[in-house]
Parts: structure tokens; sequence; C-alpha cells
């Protein structure tokens, strides 16, 4: 039996750096960012269908989506967003099945979806534990704004389109403060998984 574990927070809270370390410790990670990336390829069906909806202008010149501009329509733009979640969710949640029951085939002991919308998205079914990854909203402000050079005002949108941080605190199993260092991080994060007892060389 594999621990499906759902690790989530908030937009750039930390949970790629974190399933980085997962991923040392060879743990498996279904990374729902880059599915997400995948399945929106030129030619795909879901491809085809941003196009229909949101129009040839959110194209670069190379016909690939010009994530910065789609982004900066959906996070203002509630319906919007709704509609590019309707077509692309459901084919990220058929790959994140696909994925998992191979790697829980292989008998890994644990499995790891990094899924920033697992709450919203009421995924929570999906998996066994929750491992909720924390920093401050100005922690998070400051961070989001210097990785993706966007401004202020961007920045909030993108994290005003989600559940506060706070409220999937509430709901985890497992928290992980991503305020400090990163030595402070895999610490919390090492405690957790020797707890549940998926840590090979502990
Ligand atoms: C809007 C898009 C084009 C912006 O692309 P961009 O490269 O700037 O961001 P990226 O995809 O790396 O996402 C960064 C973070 O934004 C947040 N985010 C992304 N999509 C959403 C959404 N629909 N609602 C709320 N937050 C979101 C997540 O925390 C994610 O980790 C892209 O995020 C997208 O296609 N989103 C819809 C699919 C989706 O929900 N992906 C998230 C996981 S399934
Ligand atoms: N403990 C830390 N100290 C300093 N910087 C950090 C720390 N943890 C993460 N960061 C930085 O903060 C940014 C966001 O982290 P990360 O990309 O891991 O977040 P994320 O939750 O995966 O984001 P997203 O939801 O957008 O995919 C990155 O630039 C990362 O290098």
């Amino acid at each position: 039996m594999s621990l499906i574990v759902g690790l989530t927070g908030g937009i750039a809270s930390g949970k790629s750096t974190v399933a980085n370390m997962m991923r040392e410790f060879q743990i498996p990670i279904i990374d729902a960012d880059q599915i997400a990336r995948d399945v929106v390829a030129i030619g795909m069906p879901a491809y085809e269908q941003i196009v229909e909806t949101f129009g040839a202008d959110i194209l670069n010149e190379d016909k690939t989506i010009n994530r910065k501009k789609l982004g900066s329509i959906v996070f203002h733009h509630e319906p919007k967003r709704v509609q590019l979640n309707k077509i692309v969710h459901p084919a990220v949640r058929q790959e994140m099945k696909r994925q998992q029951k191979e790697y829980v085939e292989k008998g890994e002991p644990i499995v790891v979806l990094d899924l920033p919308l697992l709450f919203e998205s009421n995924l929570v079914h999906m998996v066994d534990k929750v491992i909720v990854v924390y920093v401050d909203e100005s922690t998070q402000l400051k961070r989001l704004m210097k990785r993706n050079g966007l401004s202020r005002e961007e920045a909030l949108a993108r994290i005003h389109a989600q559940m506060p941080l706070y409220e999937k605190v509430k709901k985890a199993d497992a928290v992980i403060d991503n305020n400090g260092t990163i030595v402070e991080t895999k610490d919390q994060l090492i405690h957790i998984l020797s707890k549940w007892n998926v840590l090979s060389f502990t």
C-alpha cells in the first residue's frame, strides 16, 4: 500500500522547494503545474479549446500560449479563470491519476501529488494525508514578486485567486512553516516523513 500525500500551499509558498527536497529522498512527485503546462502544448485538445475561448491574441508568435498574457486575464477575472480551469483541470486530473497508478503498482511506499489547488478543487479525497507549506502573506508577496518579476498589484491578484493560506493550514494533517531558512524547512519535512514512517534512511 502506498501512502498518497497531497502537497499544497499558496502560490510561491514553497511547494516546489519542498517537492525538490522530497525528490532528494527518492520520493516520487507528481507535479500538477508541470502537467498543466504539458496538456496545453500545441496540438493538445486543451490548447485548441483555449484558443477558441480566449482568442488567438493570447498566443506567442510561435503559436505557443503566452502564459503571462493568459495569466493577466484569468487572475483578474474570476469567470474567465473558471472557464480556463474547466478546460485544463480534467486533463490534469486524468494524467495525475495515470502517473499515480504507475507508482502505486511499482510498490512505492509514498507518492506525492504536488497540487496547488487541492482544496479549491475539492480533491482531498484523492489523498491520504495533506501537507500544507505555509508562509505569511508579506513573505509570500515578496517571494512571488521577485520570482515572477510581477508588480505588487499583479502578485496580489494571484494570491487572492486562491483560498487564504491560513484556511488551508486549518485543514492540513501537517504544516511546514517556510518563513525561515531552507534548512529549517528541511528539518520540518524530515520530522513529518519520519513520523509517518516513510523515510527509508531514518
Ligand atoms: C494562468 C496560467 C497560464 C499562468 O501561467 P504561469 O506560467 O504564469 O504560472 P504557473 O502555471 O507556473 O502557475 C503558478 C502558480 O499559480 C497558481 N495558479 C495557477 N493556475 C491557477 C488557477 N487557475 N487558480 C488559482 N491559482 C492558480 C498556482 O499556485 C501555481 O502554482 C497557468 O497558471 C494556467 O494555465 N492555469 C490554469 C491551470 C491550473 O489551474 N494550474 C494549476 C495547477 S492544476
Ligand atoms: N525558505 C526559503 N527562503 C528563501 N526563499 C525561498 C524559501 N523557500 C522558497 N523560496 C523561494 O521562494 C520562491 C517560491 O518558492 P517555490 O517556487 O518553491 O513556491 P511554490 O509554492 O512551488 O510556487 P508556485 O505555487 O508558484 O508553483 C522561489 O523563488 C524560491 O526559491
